[in-house]
């Protein structure tokens, strides 16, 4: 098809369009995936484990779609074709999802939560779909379309597109992973104010139909290659007829071929069978490659749990476990830059030939060692968390509420104290106490498992009372807290974002979750009240005792006691840092060269087909993940980080050898041979005929034997 060829500083004009529309592209999928999760639970009201495996299933239908996309791209409507319809189709998924979360829609009664429940869900599923077939089909069209654009002479330019398509990658992903989580969060609404997932979701939107008018504005511009026929039919009967021809020919009175492809030469054309076994050969290749992305998407689960138990204080400025995400691509646009134009210049002066093969071992056990690294820092975390009881133990804090300390026996040991901060460990049963002088005796039951604190009453002779304790950290960052009260009087205690409740004399409040930073009590007792103020970090617990003394007034910051259930996150949010940074090194140098690898060595009618290859590896990861973590059930978290490092280690060995043996092509060179071949059907020149091949990344001219030229 005829094109207007323009051509900036040596790159064709038409790849400005290609990676803006990717930008864009990639700010509208990361921008929606940022709130999913939230829309689900919070929105959609559904419970942890669903919401969960709802957002697995659609990144992972995600990254199956390219296979359709790549196929419908290379067999029929060609790339440019594909990626219009389909950028249409993820516009409307877009569109869905926006309308999906107007609470409005469906709110009659108008209390601010939707009424018709099913709309929202069946909406925002279709949606999904849409958007899941949309960013899959077009994803493995857009990186080869973008390859297309350069012709066979322009290697280094192209792999700088790569290079440049990845930034953009991670340019779009970093800005609305931090945009869309700031929408979500704003009020909006027609008749009652809501959280805006409608804006969270509708801005993404947005950016997905400028993505669409930018690469149709660049049409006139682009290098269109041709769909070739249903090629991916033709691979499949090609290779379904290799395989009965060579059982068909199974007995020893038959001479062997070089390639078991080769039994397809009765029937298929030479190029034909040529370009398929380049492609076995590559997707050979990709074998061991999806153990690479089982560590990589841990980044979005583990190493996000991992943070929650973490301090996130960097000086005045507070990060969210999620945000440390942001971590990757923010890496990314330094490391790339750096990488092309520093470090692979560096290795090629000092005469290493470092292949895309060797860079992707490289990058992989660049992976395993954020892993070990991820290890190192669980290890760190564990020494901190708190010790809770076995199934057959129990622990037992004690919280004098009178103004006097107590003598406290148990057993044969004595406490002298006003409340103890510590938990004494002992085996679940019952256990005699003796207060006080004269001593007052009880026997209390310990359960099993539990933590809990005995409140040992202002009159040593009332009814002692025991609560029973948290025995796990409080989930993402949160505070656990809780007032016991000491006074004869009924005391209420509030904070803006929640309530304790009125609580009874010598009685206390269930735990209540709040997020880090200062934080003002106010207690009120009748028409008094009075203010206590105090900081909290991350994922700490702790039980503020109200004591019998207590002066209403200005404040009570003196009478308050705190009692620490459990310590706040010590182990700082930095320290995963280092981990960030070994996978994304490790994603530089494995998955943008592959990204490259994959165009450079697929046949020109199946670049395509080769890059949902690629992607397939991703979404293969994705289901390892799912399938090692459910099985292995390993106790200790940093023992889980040791074994995918050691499986990953283990992959990248066998890879390598792989690798050794793999021969680099120049698919452009050998297709055109075989077309010289067929137009000159001359006997003397194809003896002359000799393959181009690729040797470690360097060009030498072997025989073309394997590929059966002559
Ligand atoms: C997995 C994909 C093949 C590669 C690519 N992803 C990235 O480049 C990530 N670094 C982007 C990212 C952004 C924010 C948080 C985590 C990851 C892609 O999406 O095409």
């Amino acid at each position: 098809t005829s094109f207007i060829f323009k051509e900036v500083c040596g790159y064709p004009l038409s790849i400005f369009f290609i990676v803006v529309n990717e930008f864009c592209e990639r700010f509208s999928y990361y921008g929606m995936r940022a709130v999913l999760v939230l829309y689900f639970k919070y929105f959609l009201r559904w419970d942890d484990d669903l919401a969960t495996s709802i957002y697995h299933t659609f990144v992972a239908l995600c990254y199956l779609t390219p296979i359709l996309g790549a196929i419908v791209a290379d067999s029929w409507l060609g790339k440019f074709k594909t990626i219009i319809y389909l950028s249409i189709v993820y516009a409307i998924g877009q569109v869905a999802m926006a309308v999906s979360a107007i609470h409005d829609i469906t709110d009659t009664d108008r209390d601010g939560t939707p009424d018709n429940m099913t709309f929202h869900v069946v909406l925002s599923m279709v949606g999904l779909f849409l958007i899941a077939l949309g960013t899959g089909g077009i994803k493995p069209c857009v990186a080869a379309f973008g390859g297309d654009q350069f012709s066979d002479h322009q290697d280094r330019q192209r792999r700088t597109f790569f290079s440049v398509f990845y930034l953009c990658i991670n340019g779009g992903s970093l800005l609305s992973t931090i945009i869309t989580p700031i929408l979500r969060a704003q009020d909006c609404g027609i008749h009652s104010q809501q959280k805006c997932y409608s804006l969270a979701f509708g801005v993404p939107a947005a950016l997905m139909l400028v993505a669409l008018v930018v690469f149709i504005v660049g049409s006139g511009m682009y290098y269109k290659a041709e769909p070739q026929g249903n090629i991916m039919l033709d691979v499949c009967k090609c290779i379904g007829f290799a395989i009965k021809n060579r059982y068909r020919h199974r007995s020893n009175q038959y001479p062997k071929r070089q390639h078991w492809m080769d039994w397809a030469e009765e029937k298929y054309d030479k190029l034909l069978i040529a370009q398929i076994k380049m492609v076995l050969k590559v997707l050979f290749l990709y074998i061991p490659l999806p153990m690479f992305w089982t560590l990589f998407d841990q980044k979005g689960s583990r190493w996000t749990l991992q943070a929650t138990t973490m301090n996130g204080y960097f000086g005045s400025l507070v990060i969210q476990p999620d945000q440390m995400q942001t971590v990757n691509p923010i890496l990314i646009l330094t490391l790339v830059p750096i990488m092309d134009s520093v470090i692979y210049p560096l290795i090629n002066k000092c005469g290493l030939n470092f292949t895309p093969l060797k860079r992707m071992t490289v990058g992989m056990l660049l992976a395993a060692i954020a892993f070990v690294c991820a290890a190192l820092v669980q290890i760190e975390i564990d020494k901190t968390l708190p010790t809770f009881p076995s199934t057959s133990q129990s622990q037992l804090k004690l919280l004098n509420m009178g103004s006097e300390t107590v003598t406290i026996k148990i057993f044969n040991d004595f406490f002298v104290l006003q409340a103890s901060n510590e938990y004494f460990t002992f085996e679940a049963g019952q256990i005699n106490i003796s207060v006080g002088h004269p001593e007052v005796r009880n026997t209390i039951s310990l359960a099993k498992g539990q933590r809990q604190t005995l409140l040992i009453p202002l009159t040593i002779t009332d009814e002692w009372l025991m609560t029973d304790d948290i025995t796990s950290k409080p989930q993402e960052g949160n505070n656990a807290i809780r007032f016991v009260n000491g006074m004869k009087t009924a005391v209420n205690v509030s904070i803006p974002a929640a309530n304790f409740g009125l609580i009874e004399p010598f009685s206390y409040s269930n735990y209540s979750l709040i997020k880090n930073g200062k934080v003002t009590f106010t207690l009120w007792s009748g028409s008094q009240s009075c203010e206590y103020s105090t900081d909290f970090g991350f994922g700490s617990s702790y039980t503020f005792f109200i004591p019998s003394t207590l002066v209403f007034g200005p404040n009570c910051q003196e009478s308050i006691t705190a009692a620490e259930d459990i310590k706040p996150n010590s182990v700082h949010m930095a320290l995963q840092i280092p981990q960030y940074f070994f996978i994304t090194a490790g994603e530089v140098m494995f998955s943008v060269t592959g990204l490259e690898f994959s165009y450079s060595q697929a046949p020109s009618n199946m670049k395509a087909v080769l890059q949902a290859g690629w992607l397939f590896t991703v979404a293969i990861g994705n289901f390892i993940v799912l399938i090692v973590a459910e099985l292995a059930k390993l106790p200790k978290q940093w023992a889980e980080y040791v074994l995918f490092a050691s499986l990953l280690v283990a992959v990248c060995f066998i890879f390598s050898i792989m690798a050794y043996f793999y021969t680099y092509i120049d698919p452009a060179e050998i297709e055109a041979q075989f077309k010289k071949n067929v137009n000159e059907d001359d006997e003397d020149n194809k003896h002359k005929l000799q393959k181009t091949e690729r040797s470690n990344g360097k060009i030498n001219v072997t025989k073309l034997s394997y590929y059966n030229m002559a």
